[in-house]
């Protein structure tokens, strides 16, 4: 692979690296790290190798750029690096929203991938949906996410938005539902530590189901007996559409702030 430079350490940064630390996909010797300030998983990075905030003349032999920093930080954050970075590297974007033709201006025109990751990057059990313009820099983006993440190729850079609001953001929303989940469960009576202990191995007892080849359907139907309790919370739950209704408006917003990013 080359070296690689991971320019911010912050919630998905940091997430990228420690997968990245935890398979190996990256050798630590291989990183070079850009951090403003000091950040656990760097300083894990560091210990086992890696290069934090070395003298710029390192980016010299950068094969792959991962920008790693809020989509309103990149312009300026670039400008430090942008004449130490080696002419033929990748610059590989996880920042939602960011066209691939504004960042490749912006680094006067290297190659630009695409990356809508997950937060599961840190466990290796991540999803990331991949767009490149030419297939050089689609394969740095595999290969760098591949070992950490289920990766999907997209043909549109235009359908990111949508990857996006599903994907990037869909972690969010699980938890958010785990949590709804554990109140009404405090509600109807449950100690709010024990609703809590419930509803979050709940999540990952039904995550585990989806691991199979079984479809969403089947899944419920397994759950759901005919006439019986949960089929009384399904019914409750869809009552006039309304859980596909608030899902509908979380994806929505999602891609409008994705599409109000791209400028
Ligand atoms: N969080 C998520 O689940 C996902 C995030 N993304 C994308 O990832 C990107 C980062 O988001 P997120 O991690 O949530 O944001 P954070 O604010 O947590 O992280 C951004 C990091 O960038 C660092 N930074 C700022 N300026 C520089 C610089 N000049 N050089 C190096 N590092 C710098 C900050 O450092 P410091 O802490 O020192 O200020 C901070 O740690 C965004 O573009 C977002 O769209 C994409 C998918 C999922
Ligand atoms: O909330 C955000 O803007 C980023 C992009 C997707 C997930 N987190």
């Amino acid at each position: 692979m080359g070296k690689v430079v991971l320019q911010g350490v912050g919630r998905l940064g940091s997430a990228i690296l420690e997968g990245w630390l935890k398979t190996g996909a990256v050798a630590p010797a291989d990183l070079i790290i850009l951090s403003p300030s000091e950040k656990p998983a760097a300083e894990q990075a560091r210990a086992m190798g890696a290069q934090v905030n070395p003298p710029l003349e390192a980016l010299a032999e950068a094969r792959a750029f991962v920008i790693g920093v809020k989509p309103a930080k990149w312009v300026e954050a670039s400008r430090s690096i942008l004449s130490h970075l080696n002419r033929n590297a990748v610059i590989v974007s996880v920042m939602a929203g960011v066209r691939g033709e504004t960042i490749s201006e912006g680094f006067v025109g290297r190659s630009v991938v695409r990356i809508m990751p997950t937060t599961g990057v840190a466990q290796a059990r991540g999803v990331a949906t991949i767009w490149a313009a030419d297939d050089a820099a689609r394969q740095v983006g595999q290969d760098l996410f591949g070992p950490i993440a289920e990766t999907v190729h997209l043909d549109e850079e235009d359908v990111l938005h949508a990857a996006t609001a599903v994907s990037g953001c869909g972690p969010a929303y699980f938890f958010d539902f785990t949590r709804a989940l554990a109140r009404a469960g405090v509600e109807a009576g449950l100690e709010p530590e024990a609703a809590e202990r419930l509803a979050r191995a709940t999540l990952r007892s039904a995550a585990a189901g989806v691991e199979g080849p079984d479809s969403l359907d089947a899944l419920i139907d397994r759950v759901a007996s005919p006439g019986g309790v949960t089929q009384a919370g399904l019914i409750a739950m869809n009552e006039n559409g309304a859980l596909n209704r608030v899902v509908q408006s979380a994806v929505d917003a999602a891609v409008a702030k994705s599409t109000e990013l791209s400028g």
